[in-house]
């Protein structure tokens, strides 16, 4: 029996994106039983069934098979053969599994497949009932909500994204009505079991929601090892603890540091505007706390102080491994300033753990994806390590465009442009999935070269 996490609440409150961005940390199986649902409701619309003929729709259930396939770390839904992981994400699909999950005979066909996926695997199952019906003995139950209006709001802009039409009007009344049947139904219906952990993403974002919801998983299946009432207890894996550890930001930040920080970096600023002819662009892009990525272009040995001076968090970066072998004088004073060694050209594999322990500690970090300095100012092509450390930490990658003609000299004109966050789990990037981590590292490159080119 493997360890299993029940993540249920109603539609939008960011169950399937949280719990894929978990299941890629934690190394386990994500099954998303909405999916299930939405197969059997596809199945009955391509069929041409009349969804009100209750007993129509439980007569075509012996013709239905469904999989949860995974491929590059991605799930995918195998409905009689065919993948219909995309064909089952539009509105039409969307109500119509809300009628038909209200029906027993549709509850009980899928409720096996989700058990026996349960016993055999460590899972983080999200639905409506996992909790309450499905695994009532979790190891850990959360129930995820959030207003009716901000979920409507994220939903509208995921229908954007794909060139659906939908108003907010429109997107909210769905979503209304599906709270509705969903809670309102005989069989299963949604709420929150006694012993789950309510949050409320309301106001959070989505990496705050991440790390939340990774530090009440933690927090669980910490209490649960230490408990010491003499019930026998599942074996469970160190390892996982370790792994759910969210990113930790400014806590772990001292207080007076970042205050002193804060007075040299406007001493600094200071400087640089007498030095060079400098703007900073996008500065309200850049988070208060620390934990974030800084993904720029690399014009000069500057761009970590350029990338620097608007962020509250102290920044590490990676610089070559010869800077750190000559001078000790300049080997203290880069240290200082966050640099670690980096080898290059060798896969240095032990830089991602201290990129990502870095970010742990609370420090942001810049990464220069190119991997060497542009002399002409045009972008080159990004190595895939950003992604990997972000995809790792589950943590907000923030591009940066660097501008400058020729060699950086007194009064050069210098632009610093930060654009606005990327979160890794919105686009789904994970560790163990390398399509993924090349689609997050485009991502990034795209937003840098558009910052420079503004
Ligand atoms: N806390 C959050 N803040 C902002 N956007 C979020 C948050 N949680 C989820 N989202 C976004 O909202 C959309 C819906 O989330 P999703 O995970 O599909 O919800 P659910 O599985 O609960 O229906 C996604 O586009 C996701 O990126
Ligand atoms: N465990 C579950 C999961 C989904 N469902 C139903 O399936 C529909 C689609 O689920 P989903 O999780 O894909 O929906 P979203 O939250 O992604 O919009 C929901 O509206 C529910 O009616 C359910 O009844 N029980």
């Amino acid at each position: 029996m493997g360890i299993n996490i029940a993540l249920d609440g109603p539609s939008g409150a960011g169950k399937s994106t949280i719990a894929k961005a978990v299941a890629a940390k934690m190394q386990y199986v994500y099954v998303d039983t909405g999916a299930m649902y939405r197969s059997v409701a596809c199945y009955m619309v391509t069929n041409g069934v009349d969804l009100d003929n209750t007993e129509e729709i439980i007569s075509k259930l012996s013709e239905i098979s469904i999989k949860l396939e995974y491929k590059d770390g991605a799930q995918h839904v195998i409905l009689n053969g065919e993948d219909v992981s995309d064909k089952i994400r539009t509105p039409e699909i969307s109500m119509a599994a809300s009628k038909t999950s209200a029906i027993p005979e549709v509850r009980a066909f899928l409720f096996d497949l989700q058990q026996t996926m349960a016993k055999e695997n460590n899972i983080i199952m999200d639905g409506r009932d996992i909790g309450t019906v499905v695994l009532p003995n979790a190891d850990v139950k959360i129930f995820l909500t959030a207003s009716a209006e901000a979920r409507a709001q994220r939903r509208l802009k995921e229908l954007q994204e794909k060139g659906d039409p939908s108003t907010f009007e429109e997107v909210l009344r769905d979503i209304e009505q599906r709270d509705y049947n969903d809670t309102h139904r005989e069989t299963a219906p949604l709420k929150k079991a006694d012993d789950a952990v309510e949050v409320d993403t309301t106001s959070l974002d989505l990496q705050q929601s991440i790390d939340e919801i990774c530090r009440v998983i933690n927090e669980k299946l910490g209490v649960k090892k230490n408990d010491d009432d003499g019930a026998v207890k599942k074996e469970r894996t160190p390892r996982v603890l370790m792994e759910v550890q969210p990113i930790s930001k400014t806590h772990h930040v001292n207080p007076l540091k970042v205050l002193v920080y804060g007075i040299l970096r406007w001493a600094v600023i200071g400087i640089y505007h007498l030095y060079y002819d400098i703007r900073w662009e996008g500065t309200e892009n850049v988070p208060k706390d620390g934990g974030n990525i800084f993904a720029s272009n690399h014009r000069s040995y500057q761009d970590p102080v350029f990338i620097a001076l608007h962020a509250r968090v102290p920044l590490s970066y990676m610089a070559k491994e010869e800077l750190f072998q000559g001078n000790k004088a300049f080997k203290w004073l880069i240290s200082n300033l966050g640099a670690f060694p980096v080898t290059r050209g060798k896969g240095d594999t032990a830089v991602i753990d201290t990129s990502i322990e870095k970010l742990e500690s609370g420090r942001n970090l810049a990464i220069f994806p190119e991997g060497t300095r542009s002399k002409d100012g045009k972008v080159g092509k990004g190595k895939t390590g950003v992604a990997l450390i972000a995809a790792v930490a589950q943590t907000k990658v923030i591009p940066v465009g660097i501008t400058f003609e020729g060699k950086l000299k007194f009064r050069s004109k210098v632009i610093v442009r930060y654009g606005e966050p990327i979160v890794p789990a919105e686009i789904g990037a994970s560790n163990t999935d390398s399509k993924s981590l090349r689609v997050l590292k485009n991502k990034v490159m795209e937003e840098i070269t558009s910052l420079v080119h503004e």
